[in-house]
């Protein structure tokens, strides 16, 4: 058996990137961009008024007397003249500081009458100036290649100015459950000896929050050659290809026989994890072919493991950066472990991550309440609500 690490290291490296096309930008959502993405202009363009109020000298608004209105700046239509010392400009949110104005008073501390104004004391230090190049200057680097277009990425693109952007091309998915017990969800209840097949369904939900678009989603059943006739129409239709179930080392397990004529290099099995020791990854030419376990909790968090990165590669993404921990508190005991690395479900509450109460590999119940995966090394003894431990979301 090899540790995760390493099976994660063999995998980022044996993974290449597809090819990109442009995309409006309204369609790039969890995408993944493929350049750098400069910006255009600097932002704000100018200094510009953070409040609705009076731009005016600093030093003539706290003096006892009326200032002059001259004009007004709006978003879009600026004021062009220049701000004397006994003068005030109505101003509102977003619009050019005039020259002159080194403040902008709120108008809640402004008596205006007429063409006049005065203010009354109280409002602070600040001067609700946002300067020019404050948020991004020309030039400047917004998104990076290898970005995941998520909604806060969305805003930098735009800001960037940009109605289309190069993102890589969705993977192709091709998605093979095996197993003579499954059934599709909804039918397994008239049949006493069917299982719903559970497991692919989310495997196909998490492929596609990773941007992959599913191109076939079939059942095999437990016959070698059956099998071996869907391995080679997944390799025709899809960039890669993922088999649940039938990983283990039983007598019915043919998820890595039913590729052995394409000729698929097997690159890694079974790892010493938990869940998820049965995982095995190969290549069938350059196309990724990824096995998980068919326990419904193995397949969901191997999927989240191994498959969330894979698909990050194949978009031009850090594999890495998709399995990275982050320290948190645990909310509720945590029982040790054995010698694989293992990955307890869990779920986020306020007073921190809570182990769900089945972390059984076949337990299906449980799993819609875990959002999160905590991550502990071979052999860790228990811990104690309140300790701080690995974890990365689900
Ligand atoms: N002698 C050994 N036996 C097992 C080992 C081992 O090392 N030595 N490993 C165990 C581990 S760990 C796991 S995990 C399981 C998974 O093995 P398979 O991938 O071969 O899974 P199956 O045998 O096909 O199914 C296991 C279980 O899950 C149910 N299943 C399968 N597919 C689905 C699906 N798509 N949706 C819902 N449920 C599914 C299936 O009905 C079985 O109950 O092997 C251990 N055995
Ligand atoms: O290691 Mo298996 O994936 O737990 O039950």
């Amino acid at each position: 058996m090899i540790g995760f690490d390493e099976a994660l290291a063999i995998l980022a490296r044996s993974v290449t990137a597809l090819d990109s096309e442009i995309v409006p930008l309204d369609q790039v959502a969890g995408r993944f961009i493929a350049q750098d993405l400069q910006a255009r202009y600097d932002a704000p363009r100018c200094d510009v008024s953070v409040m609705d109020g009076y731009a005016v000298r600093a030093n003539s608004a706290g003096q006892d007397r009326p200032l002059q209105l001259t004009s007004e700046s709006r978003p879009g239509a600026p004021f062009a003249g220049h701000v004397a010392e006994s003068n005030a400009v109505r101003i509102f949110t977003g619009a050019p500081v005039p020259k002159g104005a080194d403040i902008v008073i709120m108008q809640e501390y402004a008596q205006a009458s007429g063409d006049t104004v005065r203010f009354s004391e109280g409002w602070g230090p600040a001067r609700h100036i946002r300067r020019k190049g404050s948020d991004f200057r020309e030039g400047e680097r917004l998104l990076a290649a290898g970005a995941r277009l998520t909604p806060q990425a969305i805003i930098a693109a735009a800001a960037a100015d940009r109605a289309e952007l190069d993102v890589a091309h969705r993977p192709r998915l091709a998605l093979i459950a095996t197993g003579d017990e499954l059934v599709p969800p909804g039918e397994a209840h008239r049949q006493p000896l069917a299982q719903p097949d559970t497991a692919s369904h989310a495997v196909a939900a998490l492929a596609s929050r990773m941007g992959a678009e599913l191109v076939l989603h079939v059942r095999g059943r437990d016959d070698r050659e059956a099998l071996a006739t869907l391995a080679a129409q997944a390799l025709e239709v899809a960039d890669c290809v993922v088999v649940t179930g039938g990983a283990s080392v039983g007598d019915h397990d043919h998820a890595r026989p039913m590729f052995a004529e394409t000729g698929m290099e097997l690159l890694f099995s079974r790892i010493a994890i938990k869940p998820g020791k049965p995982v095995w990854f190969g290549k069938a030419g350059s196309k990724p072919v990824l096995g998980l376990p068919g326990n419904p909790g193995s397949a969901l968090v191997t999927a989240r493991l191994f498959l969330q990165p894979l698909l990050a590669a194949m978009q031009g993404g850090d594999p890495m950066a998709q399995i990275a921990t982050m320290p948190l508190r645990l909310g509720a005991d945590l029982e040790a472990n054995g010698s694989r690395e293992t990955f307890f479900r869990a779920s986020a509450t306020p007073q921190g991550l809570v182990p769900v109460s089945n972390q059984v590999s076949g337990a299906q119940a449980v799993l819609a309440e875990a959002s999160w995966l905590i991550r502990r090394p071979p052999h860790a003894p228990a811990a104690s609500a309140g300790c701080l431990v690995e974890a990365l979301p689900l």
